[in-house]
């Protein structure tokens, strides 16, 4: 069952320098219950996207065409039709985000303690001794103390402010957390700890999880589908072990070959060549071509931008694998 359906977004950042189409006709379903990742290397459209499904793109971006629907007790809303409004009534309560620490995304000068305030007030709850008694269950649930909320930002640890965002987003119940590099600088141990409480967030409270990020390694294990963005397109998504056994998109499969582990030869790695697209430039039909081997080589000639999708498999390139 759906409980979220991306349909050909495009999203376009008006620039001295032209137009940059930083989301391009971008669909993909996303189930109840399910954890999806989203990955992509720097500048492929995630956190773009990301904005646009919670309708919070601004100047100089514009979400140019495409729809969100949101789906509850069988009735489907489009959420990019909503007045800001209106909106407020899903950001948060239905679908919260979970954005980096570090990004200053906790304001410096008031408590940990005003942060869950403000949200709640923000969305009409101005019971403050009810608004601190779910605080306090959702910092437990992030395994934080109860004092963190008399706390700055500047005295906590960056894992314990990743942590205070996503007990933060727990907040109003959300069906959906967006969660965007929510492991980024920080160091290896605590990435694995904020990864196992999400877990366990998906697990135990059966929320939908959609992770941005261009960390692969620390996501796999915790993902059930993957979605691979690439010059803000969709270029291949399916099961997680599906893609990681037989990626079908050369770019997905340079990406798997890229990643290092402890177990292997660091010489048998291998990064993609090239550069990732300008997207300032006008790009080929197939924006991987200019990095494709299948390309360089002449195993390819067909430059349709065309997903083809079979069931729960779509890729992008119609010869690294049949959907
Ligand atoms: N506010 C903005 N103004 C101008 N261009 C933008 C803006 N936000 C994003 N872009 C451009 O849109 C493209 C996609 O960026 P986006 O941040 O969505 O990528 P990303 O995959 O999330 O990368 P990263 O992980 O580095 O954030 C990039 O070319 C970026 O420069």
């Amino acid at each position: 069952m759906n409980i979220l359906e991306i349909k050909n977004v495009s999203i376009e950042f008006a620039l001295k320098k032209g137009i940059l189409r930083a989301c391009d006709n971008v669909s993909i379903d996303i189930k109840k219950g399910e954890v999806l990742g989203i990955i992509g290397e720097s500048g492929s459209g995630k956190s773009t996207l990301a904005s646009g499904i919670l309708n919070l793109i601004s100047s100089p971006g514009k979400l140019v065409s495409g729809e969100v629907w949101y789906y509850e007790n069988n009735i489907k809303t489009n959420l990019l039709n909503k007045t800001p409004e209106q909106f407020n009534e899903y950001r948060w309560e239905k679908i919260a985000t979970v954005f980096q620490a570090a990004q200053n995304a906790l304001n410096p000068v008031i408590k940990i303690k005003e942060h869950f305030i403000e949200t709640a007030f923000a969305h009409n709850w101005h019971n403050e001794t009810e608004i601190i008694k779910k605080s306090e269950q959702v910092l437990e649930y992030v395994r934080l103390d109860a004092n963190v909320l008399e706390a700055y930002p500047h005295q906590l640890s960056g894992g314990m402010k990743q942590r205070v965002l996503i007990a933060l987003s727990l907040l109003l119940d959300p069906e959906i957390i967006i969660l965007d590099e929510p492991t980024t600088a920080l160091d290896v141990i605590t990435q694995w700890y904020i990864i196992d409480i999400l877990h366990k967030i998906n697990k135990e409270l059966g929320i939908t999880l959609i992770f941005c990020t261009h960390d692969i390694a620390v996501i796999s294990k915790v993902i059930d589908r993957i979605a691979v963005m690439y010059g803000g397109q969709i270029v291949e998504y399916g099961n997680v072990k599906e893609v990681f056994t037989l990626p079908m998109h050369p770019y997905t499969q340079g990406l798997l070959k890229a990643i290092p582990t402890l177990k292997d030869n660091m010489e048998t790695r291998q990064a993609i060549a090239g550069a990732a697209p300008n997207l300032l430039e006008k790009q080929p039909a197939c924006r991987f071509s200019p990095r494709c081997s299948f390309y360089k080589e002449k195993t390819c000639s067909n430059l349709a931008d065309e997903l083809y999708v079979n069931g729960e498999r779509a890729s992008r390139c119609p010869i690294g694998g049949i959907v």
